[in-house]
């Protein structure tokens, strides 16, 4: 892969932290910006070996990298410079640049990160197809993904270490819609679920994914579904690319107030950004979504929270329980006493 290497941080680790940390301050100074968002999108690394005592916490972190550590990663330096330069950090790729102890730092400087890998194209239709199967009581046993491609992405990607990361962060995202329907699958059992990736320089940024679906139906019959995608890799990473920058800098403005009327913004891993990300970084002990539409829901109903608008729970009992279809119809439903708020305003004459 050294062909490539081409734009080159030199030093120690701690040398090449305080380099991003100035790079990061210089631009922010010569653009005059308030706020500046890094996006790893660099190519794939390899998983750095998680060690006790070297990523658990921000603390070791921050000696592991003064000792030039070999198991820190490069994403992983800009992860440190960027919370560091309180500057919200998304992971792009697959790889575990997130680590107990990064995560740590972030919550201790009240910054946001959120990881990992931008879901593009066979990972969201995957996150769509099966929340469908195994929700319809088609079980999916055997889930076979191929793909190929030509660009620099492919090429790294025909590296063992980097396409083991790729293969990670690909593979785990149907377990939670395995797990949500305990009828289909024993405890533990999962279908057989394969990915590969191949390197073919003439496609160029025209991937390639074909993908094979075979689910077990009635009277144990079997139902497959072959895909066949051709896209631009690039052109569906750049949009993921803007929302998730937009959505991460509205997110972090959000706050609640709490019963002693101060406020408290999201945890500092922004899991509402599940929607673009193939293998979603949780807050310690949160349950990983990686359905489509749930995770689509949950950015919604976060925004309408914003708006003081009640989640959208897609009940529609107005449109079917007479009493309430008719208040819809006279108006009435919408003439809910004011509460204690709008009565004080009102009698302040605050309009
Ligand atoms: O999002 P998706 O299509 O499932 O996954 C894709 C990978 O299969 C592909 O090898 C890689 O080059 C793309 O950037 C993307 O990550």
């Amino acid at each position: 892969m050294a062909d490539r290497a081409t734009n080159l941080i030199r030093g120690t680790k701690y040398e090449q932290y305080l380099q991003v940390r100035a790079d990061i301050k210089d631009f922010r100074d010569k653009n005059k910006l308030d706020k500046v968002i890094v996006l790893w999108t660099a190519n794939t690394e390899r998983f750095c070996e998680v060690r006790a005592g070297v990523h658990d916490t921000s603390e070791n972190i921050e000696r592991a990298l003064r000792d030039n550590n070999s198991e820190i990663s490069p994403s992983t330096i800009f992860a440190l410079a960027a919370i560091d330069e309180n500057c919200i950090y998304i992971n792009g790729s697959p790889q575990n640049t997130l680590v107990a102890g990064v995560v740590e730092r972030a919550e201790a400087r009240g910054v946001f990160v959120a990881g990992d890998d931008f879901k593009s194209g066979q990972t969201k239709l995957k996150s769509v197809l099966v929340d469908f199967l195994v929700s319809a009581g088609l079980k999916p046993v055997s889930i076979v993904s191929y793909n190929h491609l030509g660009n620099n992405d492919g090429k790294n990607l025909s590296a063992p270490k980097q396409f083991r990361s790729k293969e990670i962060t690909k593979s785990n995202v149907v377990d939670d819609m395995v797990e949500s329907n305990q009828i289909l699958y024993k405890p533990g059992e999962k279908p057989d679920h394969v990915v590969v990736i191949k390197y073919v320089p003439y496609v160029g940024d025209s991937k390639r994914a074909m993908d094979e679906y075979t689910s077990e139906i009635l009277l144990h019959g079997t139902n497959t579904i072959v895909v066949h995608n051709t896209c631009e890799d690039s052109l569906l990473a750049v949009p993921l690319i803007l929302d998730l920058v937009l959505l991460a800098d509205l997110f972090s403005r959000l706050a609640f107030r709490e019963t002693d009327n101060s406020y408290v913004r999201l945890h500092a891993v922004l899991s509402p950004l599940a929607y673009l990300l193939k293998a979603p970084l949780v807050a310690s002990g949160a349950p990983v979504v990686n359905a489509l539409f749930k995770q689509r829901a949950n950015i919604d109903n976060l925004l309408r929270a914003a708006l003081a608008l009640p989640p959208n729970n897609n009940l529609g009992l107005e449109h079917k329980v007479p009493f309430l279809m008719k208040e819809l119809h006279s108006g009435a439903l919408f003439n809910s006493p004011p509460n204690k708020k709008q009565k004080l305003t009102h009698e302040n004459g605050d309009k």
